[in-house]
């Protein structure tokens, strides 16, 4: 069927019976990668008009921008991360998806279902599980992975940089946590709304994405007078201290200025995922002096090992009395800042129930980190390498890299600087 058919098809009203028809009855309906079924169904979340973003509308963060949002924004409580399969064969249909997607998050972003939820005949077009709650903070962030530029030809416009990370020491990676050719990272301070965000979105593209992996997290932020402070990850540091903090280091370190890379990218970021587990008992039996050791920074306070405030100064060549370091040479901190490169770090616990093989904790971090280049996240990983003393406790198992598209201006949609080049 054309689009030109569908969209007819889907102005008039259609009856119930002539519904279940075409989509093949009931449960059917949700699954994703039904083929055919696809295209009828992502009609139901089909809008092509220009959304706006609201003005009126409680704890919202705006979609339009010169950079996505979810990279600077201030980190919310929850993260519902997904990595998708791209089903679609041609770039014009590949296009289209996230011509679709552009409206739908717009509307997520506002606290809005997606489409019409009061028509009976038909099943409705948002799920409906946000409906009641503001829009929570909801950030969505869309990146893209090297495979896609294995599936589709993008000729002279693949940037050099997007390529699989290299192979770490320790790494024990799964293929199941790992790569994904389209990212939508959703964070809200709601788990339901950050979850629902990516639900609906990959329900608009039904037959037309699958799911790779996903993975949900959270984060709990602890409030000093009306403000946000750091908050601490599962072995209780607090974790985001030295992190970008206003926009010109974010140009510095996050944000690809024009001319440093394709030129469908200026305003974009590459964005690291890296799911790593966290030996949970194996920490809890280790002294506070040693997990200390362990970070180079105070369990407590967040300062810097023999100083007293989280923002203190971090001096690496610090020496005591006896001429030794005051920051251990193999703690995380001194071997991070010694690769001299910085990043943003926006990360994510999680807790996933009982690994089987052990009957321990299945809990961890999602590392999230942006950087205008991976070398900066490859290079501090190199520098942590085999002498990074969490190694004990931590084991990689999952990773992913994707170029995450610069803002969108409204008339335009998700990415379509890189499309517009073709
Ligand atoms: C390659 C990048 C990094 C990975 C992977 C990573 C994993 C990881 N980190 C923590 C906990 C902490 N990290 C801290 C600081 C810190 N970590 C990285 C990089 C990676 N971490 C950097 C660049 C820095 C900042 C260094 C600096 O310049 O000072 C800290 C200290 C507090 C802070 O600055 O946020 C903690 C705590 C865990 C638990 C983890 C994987 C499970
Ligand atoms: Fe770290």
């Amino acid at each position: 069927m054309t689009e030109e058919k569908k969209d007819n098809l889907f102005e008039k009203k259609i009856s119930r019976r002539q519904m279940l028809k075409m989509t093949g009855v009931g449960a059917a309906g949700v699954a994703i990668g039904a083929s055919g079924m696809g295209g009828i169904l992502s009609a139901f979340g089909r809008n092509n008009a220009v959304e706006e973003d609201k003005t009126n509308v409680k704890n919202k963060v705006k979609f339009y921008g010169k950079n996505q949002s979810g990279i600077m924004t201030p980190s919310q409580t929850n993260i519902y991360f997904a990595s998708l399969t791209v089903l679609v064969k041609t770039k014009a249909e590949l296009a289209q998806l996230f011509k679709d997607w552009t409206p739908a998050a717009v509307k997520l972003m506002n606290g809005e279902t997606v489409g019409d939820v009061t028509n009976i005949m038909v099943p409705p077009a948002d799920t409906g599980e946000a409906v009641g709650l503001d829009a929570k903070n909801l950030t969505l962030t869309f990146g893209v992975g090297p495979s896609l530029f294995k599936k589709f030809d993008f000729g002279d416009q693949k940037p050099k940089e997007l390529k699989d990370l290299p192979h770490f020491p320790k790494d024990q990676l799964q293929e199941e946590y790992s790569g994904g050719d389209i990212c939508i990272q959703a964070c809200a301070d709601d788990p339901q709304v950050a979850f629902h965000a990516v639900r609906n979105l990959i329900r608009i593209a039904t037959g037309r994405v699958s799911l790779k992996w996903s993975q949900a997290g959270f984060n709990a932020i602890p409030m000093k007078n009306g403000k946000p402070e750091t908050p601490r990850n599962l072995f209780a540091f607090k974790d985001g201290t030295e992190n970008p903090r206003d926009a010109a280091d974010a140009d510095r370190v996050v944000f690809i200025q024009s001319g440093e890379s394709k030129s469908w990218l200026t305003g974009g970021t590459y964005l690291v995922a890296r799911k790593v587990q966290m030996h949970l008992e194996t920490w809890d039996r280790t002294a506070l002096d040693e997990q200390e050791a362990t970070f180079g920074r105070h369990r407590d306070t967040g300062a810097p090992l023999g100083k007293t405030s989280e923002f203190e100064a971090m001096e690496i060549d610090r020496k005591d009395k006896n001429g030794e370091n005051v920051v251990p040479e193999t703690s995380h901190v001194f071997l991070a800042k010694k690769a001299n490169v910085r990043l943003l770090r926006r990360s994510y616990s999680y807790a996933s129930g009982v690994m089987d093989s052990t009957g321990t904790h299945d809990a961890g971090l999602l590392f999230i980190s942006f950087q205008k280049d991976p070398n900066q996240f490859i290079k501090i990983q190199n520098s942590l390498g085999r002498m990074d003393k969490m190694n004990e406790y931590i084991t990689h198992r999952g990773s992913a890299l994707f170029a995450c598209f610069p803002g969108v201006k409204k008339g335009s949609f998700i990415g379509e600087a890189l499309f517009n080049t073709l």
